[in-house]
């Protein structure tokens, strides 16, 4: 999968407002750039019920910043939740280039407000002068001050300064700041230029606040509030995660401050906005193309999300910064190895591989059954049994005929008797009238017996002695055979005793058990939940399945639509997540919607050490923990497999390769047990039997799964296996129609190629 469209989108929006995708000095007013982020913490906010304020106030202020021509990049609000607030910080920290980063809220007493416990937990180095500086600042205009909590840090060459929820007080802080950030910055840029051209002038010892250099708005220009719609090919974002340039007016009850300075700032308007700064132009917002990026970007973030962000054996960080930006002599940021530079990434693969019996047991060890819900037995189809399911009646729940015939007292037998009114299917048993001696009841098969008989004769053992004159019903009887009591009945409960386990604990229940059920007087059954499953196809040359004609380079998406058939039919719920061909970041987006909805997802592509092949450092970036990166199988051997822990239960992503073939052989050996497991099935292992080889084998360097077809011959109870042509991994057509998969062991120095004729395990994969 290629990322250069990623690249391109990035360029394109820097395009959009500085003519130079990763330029860092805008030639016409040799200024330097700085990107700025906004991140506003408001769950009011989030929920609609107060509006986002504060990142316009602040939007305007910080575009002035002296020295800097301020590109704010991107804006989001987000609810007041530590791990949300952790992982937009270190999304933007590490993916977007940014130099600056502010945020507003939840810095204060209430205990909702964790804005600086987030922050602390992702800077790697604390700067408290800020804070000490800003509050210092504040408290001469309101003891309230006091009460700030913010922090201010860095994180990969990225300032992270915290400020307060109320719209006066932190435009007041972030003034104060203001004269000392761009020094901070060029120091962090290790630009002496930067650093000099930026040094603030000493401030009095007693310091000042500076009032907000932003011009005064005409009100005319004000931009209607407006909410931004996100193409359609992009997963559709709640509204509060869009941008939303809107005129800003300060409702909330402020500190008392000093009187307002005649800015902007209170009339603040959206769009074009032709009167900031000199130097800024049209920084400071955002064009269409932003928005959509911006948008994507940030996705709906992790509401369940990575306590620990971690990245294994490669870290995909840094993306666009200036300092990696690969314009010479810009920036001396430490080169460490990045999966989304080509020549940054380890040229052999960080991961160790496991061998089959490790990852399967890890697989299944991370595997819990999902929890326990009760249904209705209709709806449980597919669904495996959580606790023994016992009858509630017997079966049959009376003694029942098992022939047509009549209902006798077995001493009556041989001899004649008179047919009285009997009983039938559908009569209950207790309005039937009891039979006595020298009497017999005409009986349908399957119905009760009447009280008193204790046996059953088949018509074909009787003749009619006499009959109404209708014809219609019988009188009179002979048998001539012996008959011992319980000739013909079904006992009551010969069958299933009440209280008698009917489905075992683990059973999936299918067409043969399921109609038990209500047999034995059970309609809902506790059951395990089924996983939801979503699958999804990496790569930047593919294209929907249904592309009557491709462009050079691009291939149809099969991957996708084998898996989601493969798992539908377990009758599993599936999640088709489309194609991600946009690079790095999209593939985020789409893991972390993905594995909001879904329990397990599974990718295919992009997971081996190629271009584009960032897919498990990314895995881990979302905060996965990669429990293993490679597998010592042929084929499949790019697998990988890791989990994560969210409030909604543990979320578990395969990545599989993206040949075709590998992928599916990696799904049955891996995948389909770890269902099975989460499903509740007991024994979630596959279906191994002995097989004989048609041809000869030659083993590989690592247990190979061999695709073959299992046939029978009339003379030989155990099949022939018949490998489906050559095994190359590329050779789709191996895969077709196979029906088991020979599990070969690794070549040794005894033995490099089995027999034909020799017995090996197949695993069973289809009909046989
Ligand atoms: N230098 C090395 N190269 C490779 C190694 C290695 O260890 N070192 N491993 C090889 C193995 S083994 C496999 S398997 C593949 C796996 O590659 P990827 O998972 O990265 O797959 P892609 O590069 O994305 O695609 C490979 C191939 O498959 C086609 N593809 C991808 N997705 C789909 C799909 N959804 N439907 C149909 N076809 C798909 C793709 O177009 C490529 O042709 O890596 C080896 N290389
Ligand atoms: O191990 Mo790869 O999956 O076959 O070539």
């Amino acid at each position: 999968m290629s990322d250069s469209s990623y690249w391109l989108k990035l360029a394109k929006l820097d395009q959009g407002t500085l003519g130079t995708s990763l330029a860092l000095v805008n030639p016409e007013k040799k200024q330097p750039v700085l990107f700025v982020g906004i991140l506003t913490v408001s769950t009011p906010c989030v929920k609609g019920v107060a509006d986002d304020k504060i990142s316009q106030r602040l939007q305007n202020k910080i575009t002035n910043l002296t020295g800097y021509r301020v590109i704010i990049k991107v804006k989001k609000v987000v609810t007041d939740d530590i791990t949300e607030i952790k992982n937009v910080l270190v999304n933007w920290t590490e993916s977007l280039g940014l130099d600056l980063i502010l945020t507003a809220g939840g810095t204060g007493f209430s205990p909702t407000d964790v804005t600086p416990e987030a922050t602390r937990a992702v800077v790697e180095k604390e700067a408290p002068g800020f804070t000490v500086g800003m509050v210092a600042g504040a408290l001469k205009l309101n003891p309230v001050a006091m009460l700030f909590r913010g922090i201010c840090g860095i994180r990969r060459n990225v300032i992270i300064l915290n400020l307060p929820d109320n719209v006066q007080a932190s435009c007041d802080l972030l003034d104060t700041a203001m004269p000392v950030l761009p020094f901070a910055i060029g120091q962090l840029k290790s630009d002496k230029n930067y650093a000099s051209r930026t040094t603030p002038a000493p401030v009095a010892r007693s310091p000042q606040i500076i009032p907000s250099p932003t011009p005064s708005k005409p009100s005319h220009v004000t931009t209607p509030a407006h909410h931004v719609t996100v193409p359609s090919h992009h997963v559709t974002t709640p509204a509060h995660h869009v941008t939303v340039m809107s005129a800003v007016e300060d409702h909330h009850a402020p500190l008392p401050h000093h009187a307002p300075p005649a800015s902007a700032d209170h009339h603040a308007p959206t769009g074009v906005d032709t009167h900031h700064a000199p130097g800024s132009g049209i920084a400071g917002l955002l064009s269409e193309n932003d928005i959509d990026m911006l948008t994507n970007l940030d996705a709906e973030d992790f509401e369940e999300p990575p306590e620990r962000l971690r990245v294994v054996g490669t870290r995909p960080s840094s993306r666009g910064t200036q300092a990696d930006s690969g314009i010479s002599g810009l920036g001396t940021r430490e080169q460490v190895s990045d999966v989304t530079r080509l020549t940054r990434r380890p040229r052999i693969s960080p991961y160790p591989p496991a061998t089959v019996d490790k990852a399967y047991s890890t697989v299944l060890a991370n595997s819990n059954p999902l929890p326990v819900t009760t249904r209705f037995f209709k709806d449980a189809v597919d669904h495996v049994v959580a606790e023994d399911v016992r009858a509630a009646c017997s079966i049959p729940s009376c003694a029942t005929a098992v022939v047509d015939g009549y209902a006798v007292i077995a001493a009556d037998m041989p001899g004649d008797v008179e047919v009285v009114s009997g009983a039938s299917l559908g009569k209950k048993q207790g309005s039937i009238p009891y039979l006595n001696l020298g009497k017999a009841a005409r009986v349908t098969t399957g119905a009760p017996l009447p009280p008193g008989a204790d046996a059953v004769i088949p018509v074909e053992q009787t003749v009619i002695l006499a009959e109404s004159s209708d014809g219609e019903t019988e009188l009179r009887i002979r048998c001539k055979e012996t008959v011992t009591p319980g000739n013909y009945v079904r006992q009551e409960g010969s069958d299933v005793k009440e209280r008698d386990v009917v489905v075992e604990a683990g059973t999936k229940l299918d067409h043969t058990s399921i109609g038990m059920l209500p047999a034995v007087n059970v309609c809902n059954i506790r059951v395990h939940r089924l996983p939801v499953v979503a699958v999804l196809s990496v790569g930047a040359e593919l294209v929907e399945p249904d592309t009557p004609y491709l462009q050079d380079g691009q291939t149809r998406d099969t991957n996708r639509i084998t898996l989601l058939t493969v798992i539908r039919k377990l009758g599993i719920k599936t999640l088709d997540c489309g194609i991600v061909n946009d690079g790095p970041r999209d593939f985020i987006e789409a893991v972390t919607r993905a594995y909001k909805q879904a329990d397990v997802v599974i990718t295919t592509g992009g997971c081996s050490i190629g271009d584009n092949d960032y897919v498990k450092a990314l895995i881990s970036e979302i905060g996965a923990t990669l429990q293993f990166g490679r597998v010592a199988i042929k084929p499949g051997a790019p697998t990988a497999f890791a989990t994560l822990e969210t409030p909604l239960g543990k979320k578990l992503f395969f990545a599989l390769p993206g040949v075709p073939s590998p992928a599916l052989v990696a799904y049955y050996v891996l995948v389909s047990p770890c269902l099975r497991k989460l499903s509740g099935v007991k024994n979630p292992s596959s279906t191994i039997i002995k097989v004989k080889l048609s041809a000869d084998v030659y083993l590989s360097d690592v247990p190979e799964y061999q695709r073959a077809i299992l046939r029978w011959d009339e003379t030989d109870p155990v099949a022939y296996a018949e490998v489906t042509g050559r095994q190359v991994i590329s050779r789709f057509l191996s895969m077709v129609s196979a029906n088991a998969l020979l599990i070969l062991p690794p070549r040794s120095d005894t033995i490099s190629v089995v027999k034909r004729g020799s017995v090996v395990n197949a695993m069973i994969v289809g009909k046989v």
